[in-house]
């Protein structure tokens, strides 16, 4: 939480204002933050300074883990964070690939999970990694990349955070993640939680002990009509002691992740927060 918060307190204290083409609002911004997290411990990087809603980020990093394209489908799992970037974004209305309402067009899991090969056909990168992992091999490239930029033109949105590097080190799992462009105050609460998630998640499935995760952000940024909530209400409160965080054990699949798993499988245990703040989402 305090790595967080230092981060927020750094982008307001020695941030660049850089205009932004794509949703027209200038961004106060700094270039590189390293994160991590001690998935082994236990510390789970849930925002106490506001009421974080964690269970759409498990679901968004479920959709990903799933292949979705579809902001109905991430709507049935729980989470509504698809919805205008399929749905109100100008450019992707007027895209020839776009399939309809509600479709986001090749992005993240959707990518990963078909990526495509230039002499044809496609590879599920995820699908390699565990089962690697899984029969203790790391080839040093257990690579889950959503990046693909011959195919930005058939989605909504850039990835992200594009890149989950899973490593072991004899029986214990280690994730690099890296993420190229970072909404601080909205996508970061969400960000911190799908990258402990995935290194927990993805170390039960393989039955490797978590270690911990890295997280990698290149341009950090707050929207400048997010600045004042963060300057003058945000941080200037305390945080909170961390909540912990369980998920079913009953998951020991990537298979189980794929059909039966829901929200409801992973649990949040003594989390305090102060009041909820709305900050702006720019599209
Ligand atoms: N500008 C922008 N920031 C993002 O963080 C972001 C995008 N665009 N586009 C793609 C995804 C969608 N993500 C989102 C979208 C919405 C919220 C959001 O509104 N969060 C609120 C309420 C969430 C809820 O009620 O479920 C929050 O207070 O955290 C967060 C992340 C993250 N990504
Ligand atoms: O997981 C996510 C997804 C998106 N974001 C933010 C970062 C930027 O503010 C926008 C994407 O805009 P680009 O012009 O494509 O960089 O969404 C995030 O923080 N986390």
């Amino acid at each position: 939480m305090r790595q967080y918060l230092d981060l927020c307190q750094r982008i307001i204290n020695e941030g660049v204002w850089v205009e932004n083409d794509r949703t027209g609002k200038r961004c106060l911004t700094v270039i590189n933050a390293d994160l991590t997290y001690d998935v082994a411990a236990g510390d789970f990087p849930l925002v106490t300074t506001r009421k974080s809603f964690y269970k759409s980020a498990i679901a968004e990093m479920l959709g990903y883990i799933r292949g979705y394209d579809n902001a109905e489908q991430f709507r049935k799992i729980g989470t509504k964070t698809w919805d205008a970037n399929a749905n109100d974004n100008a450019a992707w209305l007027e895209n020839p690939y776009r399939k309809g309402t509600d479709d986001c067009g090749f992005i993240y899991g959707k990518v990963g999970r078909n990526f495509p090969k230039p002499d044809g056909g496609s590879i599920d990168l995820l699908r390699k990694i565990v089962d690697d992992l899984t029969r203790g091999i790391d080839d040093r490239g257990e690579i889950y990349t959503f990046y693909h930029p011959g195919a930005f033109h058939m989605g909504c949105l850039r990835p992200c955070m594009y890149s989950h590097h899973f490593s072991l080190l004899d029986d214990t799992l280690y994730l690099n993640s890296t993420q190229r462009s970072c909404d601080v105050p909205l996508g970061l609460t969400f960000n911190m939680v799908q990258v402990y998630f995935l290194l927990a998640i993805i170390a039960q499935i393989t039955g490797k002990k978590p270690g911990k995760a890295y997280h990698k952000i290149v341009n950090a940024h707050i929207y400048e009509d997010q600045i004042e909530l963060m300057r003058d209400v945000q941080l200037t409160r305390e945080p909170l002691p961390l909540p912990t965080f369980k998920i079913n054990p009953d998951i020991k699949t990537l298979e189980d992740l794929e059909t039966w798993v829901s929200t409801d499988d992973f649990e949040v245990e003594d989390y305090q927060y102060h009041a909820p703040i709305q900050y702006p989402f720019s599209v």
